[in-house]
């Protein structure tokens, strides 16, 4: 893959070579920085994809990640260096939760989390493999591991649920999750950029929770401005090519194209 290079792109990298401190690289975790595995708790960052990020972040003005993950696991799967940690903006859970340079932001817990994966539990017994992940914000009901066709077996019990408990739906690959948390990547990467002042902006990802950071930069693009949709392809998602204006092959292939960014700058 690693392909279709457009206007989009071509105007991208000459703002990182033009005013490289307003260029922000927004990057998701899961499929993106990390290849997709059946147990969470043992992803990790490819470590091409590390190096990439660590050369990345004294180059350009700012670097992100915004995942549906709790910051915690991004800094512990992630295992980036202090000074890179340093540097970058974690934006974990769509937005809930922060870690950067000022240290880490992290809100309480809510009860209605605690309530709905009580009444999640009984499907672990009931689904071999089904797996329940408390996110202390959010609850993911996995079905990687269990026999294909689980997840759609299951997802009106867990919508039931989530409608029960006031909590938010977010599908993902092979995973459904409640959270309470109501913003979007969208909202996260759009509070970023005002943040930032950032005139130039990539958003990286692989799956439909990094749709709305994808209209956001759209919609910069509409204005004129220079945006770059950067999509980490998979098997799982092929509807999310036709998003792309920059096409690349799993976690390897987004490193490379850090890379050619990196080298864009002066
Ligand atoms: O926003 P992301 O960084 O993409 O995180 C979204 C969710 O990703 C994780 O689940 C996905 O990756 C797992 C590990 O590769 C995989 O086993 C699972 O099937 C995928 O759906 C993570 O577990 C969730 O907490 C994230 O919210």
């Amino acid at each position: 893959m690693d392909a279709i290079g457009t206007d989009h792109e071509n105007l991208f990298l000459t703002a990182a070579l033009e005013t490289p401190e307003r260029v922000l690289v927004a990057l998701d975790f899961d499929g993106t920085l990390s290849d997709v595995v059946d147990d969470p708790d043992t992803a990790y960052v490819h470590p091409e994809a590390r190096r990439a990020v660590a050369d990345l972040v004294g180059r350009i003005g700012h670097v992100a990640i915004i995942t549906g993950r709790p910051v915690d696991q991004v800094r512990r799967l992630g295992r980036f260096d202090d000074e890179v940690l340093g540097r970058l903006v974690i934006l974990g859970q769509y937005g809930a939760e922060r870690l950067d340079a000022t240290g880490r932001h992290v809100p309480e817990p809510p009860q209605a989390v605690r309530d709905a994966i009580a009444a999640l539990g009984p499907l672990a017994d009931e689904f071999p493999g089904l797996f329940i992940e408390d996110k202390s914000h959010a609850v993911g009901v996995h079905t990687r591991r269990a026999a294909a066709g689980t997840l759609e077996r299951v997802r009106d019990r867990v919508l039931e649920v989530a409608e029960r408990f006031g909590l938010e739906v977010e599908p993902g690959k092979e995973v459904l999750e409640l959270r309470t948390h109501r913003g979007t990547k969208g909202d996260a990467l759009t509070a970023l950029v005002e943040e930032t002042g950032a005139t130039a902006v990539a958003m990286v990802g692989d799956d439909l929770g990094d749709v709305p950071a994808f209209d956001v930069v759209a919609e910069l693009q509409r204005r004129g401005r220079p945006g770059l949709v950067v999509v980490s392809g998979s098997d799982e998602r092929p509807e999310l090519v036709a998003r792309a204006d920059v096409l690349c092959e799993g976690p390897a292939g987004v490193a490379r194209w850090l890379d050619s960014v990196g080298v864009t700058t002066p």
